[in-house]
């Protein structure tokens, strides 16, 4: 396999004298494939996580052949190589057709292969494709000790193939529906381990009968040459849905911010509630009812069940150690620290070279972010897990308002794979519960603050003024939800520490989730970068 990027011997149009069964063993095939072709076709996929660095070069780490009868497909595993010293894998299945009116926006390499002219293409284009894979899922035999390795659940119903589509869904890696009732994700950014999706899908679904996720069926893995299980596609039931709990949520807080006038509200005469304090639904003020409406708080404690029932699964198990609950220790604190300091650091640089970028309230939050890092740096060094008792479990990881469907009056959690900057083994790491909790908190204060900015002009009230509604509406939100959460939680046996711990972890994971969310701003919606910093703020500024 070729080392570095080196000149190719061939030129276009590519010609080889051998059987595409046998085309991936021409060296001369596969450097052309991999430095002539790839290297422009990856960096244009919407799945590609690299844009923001400088691709050196490509080498195929891996591949196998998914095959029957004549059909063969090749699934390579691809590394790419960076210029700033750092790699990544990615999972690429190809196809060689030599139908012309087929995929013709999505070939990658146009070749004659023994006289045949042909592309080279994504083989998730190819219906027999799926259908192929979906087969393989299907007849999946128990204890597979092939290199390709298909599981299929107990869940699975055996349904034959009928159809299938893409999910054409704005989304980092590529779903297929089946049959209008499964959807196979093909991940495509790979990591050499067991996908934590893949994991979590099935230890909730399969093992502990979790129902607010989609159903597990099936899935691949691929056992490479170092006997590391890679996962390439999960298959889960398709949830009929009426879309997210985020677009649900800037709905419905539009309505609430219209309220404002149309309901002559003297916001600065609404009884205030103190953060994190545990509120039932008579404990929202009659004030607050009247404005919010009943509904959304409804909808919270829902959304706080169903949280909670995750988190009650994630912590039951005794013997799957990789599931089995654990308690604070000081290689925890360690790992924590180092981890959440380097981001900072990040962070602080992140905003010193792009503050030239920012104007008006960016700018002000963010010379106050820079001239008050000390303070914040601090927050981050005080973890003392002698203090802490509560227990750290497997948790979804990059819980946010986006990852939830929703479907008649319900909720339905998604995409288990971890925060996307975090490696692989950090994702799997046990977390507190509330850490989850945190992230979801985060995304109320999302929502609110970005129904300020985005409508702004829409409300007369001052900007000043509509702050105020915001944060005391989400001291609501987040007393609801912690109302019905710490209830369910505390009534299985589901130790989360006591109150100040509690408040002590909530206020830590919501700084972090904050601080990571003002990189992933910077870096990909800039004008959004007001939101985590007026987050930061609001949470050291916080009298708990
Ligand atoms: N089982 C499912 N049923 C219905 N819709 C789904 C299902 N899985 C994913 N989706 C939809 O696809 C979107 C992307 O899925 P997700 O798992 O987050 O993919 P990715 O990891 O590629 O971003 C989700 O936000 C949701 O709208
Ligand atoms: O869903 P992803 O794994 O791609 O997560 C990334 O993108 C999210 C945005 O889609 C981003 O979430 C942030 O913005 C959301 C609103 O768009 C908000 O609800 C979340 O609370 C906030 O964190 C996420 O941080 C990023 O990792």
């Amino acid at each position: 396999m070729p080392k570095k990027k080196k000149d190719s011997v061939l030129q276009p149009p590519y010609k080889f004298d051998t059987v595409w069964e046998e085309l991936i063993d021409d060296e001369n095939f596969v450097r052309v494939f991999l430095s002539d072709v790839l290297e422009n076709y990856i960096v244009q996929q919407r799945w590609y996580g690299g844009k923001a660095s400088k691709l050196k070069y490509i080498e195929l780490q891996e591949y196998f052949r998914i095959q029957q009868r004549e059909e063969v497909y090749y699934g390579l595993l691809l590394e790419v190589n960076f210029e700033e010293a750092f790699y990544q894998h990615y999972f690429l299945p190809i196809a060689f057709v030599s139908d012309e009116t087929f995929a013709e926006k999505d070939r990658i390499l146009p070749l004659t292969i023994n006289g045949q002219e042909g592309f080279i293409i994504d083989a998730l284009n190819l219906e027999a494709f799926r259908k192929l894979v979906f087969e393989r899922i299907m007849t999946a035999v128990p204890n597979d000790t092939t290199k390709v390795r298909y599981h299929k659940s107990v869940n699975f119903d055996g349904t034959a193939y009928i159809s299938s589509r893409f999910m054409g869904l704005e989304q980092s890696n590529t779903s297929i529906i089946i049959n209008d009732k499964y959807v196979i994700k093909f991940f495509r950014r790979i990591y050499s381990d067991k996908n934590p999706d893949y994991e979590m899908s099935r230890f909730l679904s399969e093992k502990k009968g979790f129902r607010n996720t989609p159903s597990y069926q099936g899935s691949i893995n691929v056992i490479d040459s170092d006997e590391v299980n890679i996962t390439i596609a999960l298959m889960q039931e398709l949830v009929p849905n009426q879309g997210d709990a985020w677009d649900y949520m800037l709905k419905e807080l539009k309505k609430v911010f219209a309220n404002l006038e149309y309901k002559r509200i003297h916001i600065d005469a609404l009884p205030e509630t103190k953060i994190f304090s545990k509120l039932g639904i008579n404990d929202v003020p009659p004030e607050i009812i009247d404005w919010a409406g009943l509904n959304i708080f409804l909808k919270l404690q829902v959304l706080a069940k169903r949280t909670a029932e995750m988190h009650i699964a994630l912590g039951s198990e005794f013997s799957d150690t990789a599931f089995t609950p654990t308690h604070f220790n000081g290689d925890y604190e360690v790992w924590l620290k180092n981890r959440l300091l380097y981001q900072f650091q990040n962070r602080l640089n992140i905003v010193e070279n792009n503050i030239h970028r920012l104007e008006g309230l960016s700018l002000e939050l963010a010379k106050e972010f820079l001239e008050r890092k000390n303070e914040i740096r601090k927050r981050f060094v005080n973890f003392d897990w002698t203090k802490l008792k509560g227990e750290r479990i497997r948790i979804h990881g990059d819980y946010h308002l986006g990852q939830i469907l929703i479907q008649d009056d319900d909720f339905y959690l998604l995409d288990f794979e971890g925060e996307p900057e975090s490696t692989i083994r950090d994702r799997k790491v046990k977390q507190p519960p509330l850490k989850d909790v945190a992230g979801i908190f985060r995304s109320f204060h999302y929502a609110i603050y970005a129904t300020i900015f985005d409508d702004a002009g829409a409300y007369p009230q001052s900007q000043k003024q509509l702050f105020k509604a915001g944060e005391l509406l989400y001291r609501y939100f987040i007393g609801v939800f912690m109302g019905s959460y710490v209830g369910l939680i505390q009534k299985n046996n589901l130790n989360i520490g006591y109150i100040q711990e509690r408040i002590f972890i909530l206020e830590y994971c919501m700084l972090e989730k904050a601080v990571y969310e003002l990189g992933y701003e910077m870096n990909s919606r800039p004008l959004w970068a007001v939101i985590p910093l007026e987050g930061i703020m609001s949470i050291i500024n916080e009298k708990t």
